[in-house]
């Protein structure tokens, strides 16, 4: 078992490097931690980064994991193999660009390229947006899935993954006590569906709703709340069709062998219960969405 302690990154590729930094602080309200040669790094909470953008294909998605030890790394590579994934051992240069000690990458069963790291960097400094979103850290992504039960056995046979709650048969999977730290999603090519950053409170998320809004920025989603995991969230598009979540108030599972995965349906009533309906294409399944997204 390859036993996941958290997400820890995502990394972006983008032909508009300045228009992504300038959404990325101007609008999300990240921190720039550092800027390299064709890439910027942002921070959302104390980890030395969260999210990176370099110059490349927008279609090069990355979402990275930890892992405990090097020894988990190696055993981790070892039964990706054993399961015929081809495995990437990362040079020295590309853990470099990632700050991390040591990772490999490989793709899931749908193709999302995954990343497994070792010691990512940590700065213990808060983190200061210049814009006031109220972040308080990157939590969650989404990942497209083209066979859903069989990814959910992949993340919770394979890895330490276990589900929370399903939307129809799309599941939310948690790592630790947050209730989940991975959202499978079906589509119908691999990508990452969307990126969470947990912002403080109610007044965060309708702030930001008037102040993406007045920006011009499409919303997607929301204001409204999610019944699986309680959070009150917001939805908007930024650079290259990505979608990205605010959310606030994601409830914990802490009686561990008590919870029972419970269903919810693939409809608007099952994404928000204040009755917000999305407009995002990978949810044109979910009845009374538009699908522009
Ligand atoms: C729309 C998706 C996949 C989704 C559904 C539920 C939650 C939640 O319970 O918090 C999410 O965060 C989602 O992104
Ligand atoms: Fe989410």
């Amino acid at each position: 078992m390859i036993e996941l302690k958290d997400v820890v990154y995502c990394r972006l590729g983008t032909a508009d490097l300045a228009g992504a930094e300038w959404f990325a602080t101007n609008i999300l309200g990240l921190e720039v931690s550092e800027r390299r040669r064709g890439a910027i790094y942002f921070k959302s909470d104390e980890r030395a980064h969260t999210l990176c953008y370099f110059e490349g294909d927008p279609a090069d998605q990355v979402t990275a994991f930890e892992l405990g030890r090097g020894e988990d790394l190696q055993t981790a590579a070892a039964t990706l193999e054993a399961l015929g994934h081809h495995v990437h051992y990362g040079t020295r240069e590309e853990c470099e660009a990632r700050l991390v000690r040591e990772f490999i990458r490989f793709r899931d069963p749908t193709g999302n390229s995954i990343e497994f790291v070792v010691r990512p960097e940590t700065t213990g400094r808060r983190y200061h947006g210049t814009r006031d979103a109220g972040i308080t850290g990157f939590s969650h992504v989404g990942l497209c899935t083209t066979d859903a039960a069989r990814d959910e056995a992949f993340w919770t046979s394979v890895c330490n993954a276990r589900v929370s709650d399903r939307i129809g048969d799309a599941p939310l999977m948690r790592l630790g006590t947050i209730h989940h730290s991975i959202a499978l999603f079906p589509f119908h090519k691999a990508g990452i569906q969307h990126i969470n950053h947990q912002v403080g409170g109610t007044d965060d998320i309708q702030r930001s709703f008037h102040f993406v809004s007045d920006n011009q920025v499409k919303i997607t989603f929301g204001p409204g709340q999610h019944p699986t995991s309680s959070a009150e969230f917001l939805y908007f598009t930024g650079p290259d069709g990505m979608t990205f979540e605010y959310s606030t108030g994601v409830c914990e599972i802490h009686d561990e062998p008590l919870w029972r995965d419970r269903q919810f349906h693939f409809e608007p009533k099952g994404f928000c219960k204040w009755g917000s309906a999305p407009r995002i294409a990978a949810f044109d399944n979910a009845k009374g969405g538009d699908g522009q997204g």
